[in-house]
């Protein structure tokens, strides 16, 4: 279970996280919603064990953000993670040899389904590409916890319903947590078992996605128009 108590995050005066407190159970898709600026990458980064919280905590599986917890998490950020020079097969061999969970077979399903190539260079790749090079790399490793960062960001919309269908279908493993940030609500709503909506710092809805469509007779985009100040949606 990834826990967090009462975390609250400052960069200068700029808080970007103000007391969120909540507990994800194990073997779901959570979406992490909100604006921009709400403190989505804050909160992902503080649980991926890659930046500290001023005040709360972070805690996976009972232990606290450090190198062991590292290896439970595949975090998949919203800037690129690889070298310049690198080719796609260099990525992949990078991650190989940081993680002993890489799953070989899985990389190459998932390097077909993304037609992509191994010797293609990534920097020269365009967008949408890069973002699947990043989902390859994040989903490849056999983690307990996937921590995505806006993943779909570049992609064309035909292509993500496609990605988004075959993470569930067969990329998913058992028991595993897919947590990921979104703007687009509309277009994961489907997905999810679990929805945060984030607004300035502060969570400001939380629940399971089917009870809380049930509970307010709505879709969880017109929840999410219902939530937000209208101005910052
Ligand atoms: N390293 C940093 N230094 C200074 N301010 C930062 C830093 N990282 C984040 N912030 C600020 O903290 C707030 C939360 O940022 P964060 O990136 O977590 O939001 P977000 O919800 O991921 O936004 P977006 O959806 O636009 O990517 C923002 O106001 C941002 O400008």
């Amino acid at each position: 279970m990834i826990q967090v108590e009462q975390a609250y995050k400052w960069f200068g005066k700029k808080q970007a996280l103000n007391g969120v407190s909540f507990a994800l159970e194990e073997g779901q898709i959570v979406g992490l919603l909100g604006t921009n600026g709400a403190g989505k990458s804050t909160l992902l980064k503080a649980i991926a064990g890659l930046l500290p919280l001023d005040r709360g905590t972070v805690t996976i599986d009972g232990a606290l953000p450090s190198i062991a917890t590292r290896e439970m998490l595949a975090y998949l950020p919203e800037a690129d993670a690889w070298y310049p020079w690198m080719k796609v097969g260099d990525a992949m061999r990078y991650m190989k040899d940081m993680y002993g969970d890489w799953n070989d077979k899985k990389s190459r399903l998932l390097l077909e389904f993304f037609g992509l190539k191994e010797n293609a260079a990534i920097a020269k790749a365009s967008k949408g590409t890069r973002a699947k090079v990043k989902l390859l790399l994040a989903l490849s490793r056999h983690a307990k916890y996937v921590l995505l960062d806006e993943p779909f960001s570049g992609i064309d919309p035909l292509a993500r319903q496609q990605i988004m269908e075959a993470i569930l279908d067969d990329f998913m493993e058992e028991g595993q947590t897919i947590f990921m940030s979104t703007h687009e609500v509309m277009e994961v709503e489907r997905l999810l078992d679990h929805v945060l909506f984030m607004h300035e710092g502060r969570l400001l809805l939380q629940g399971n996605a089917e009870t809380l469509r049930l509970e307010r007779g709505k879709s969880l985009t017109a929840i999410m128009k219902e939530v937000y100040p209208v101005a910052h949606v």
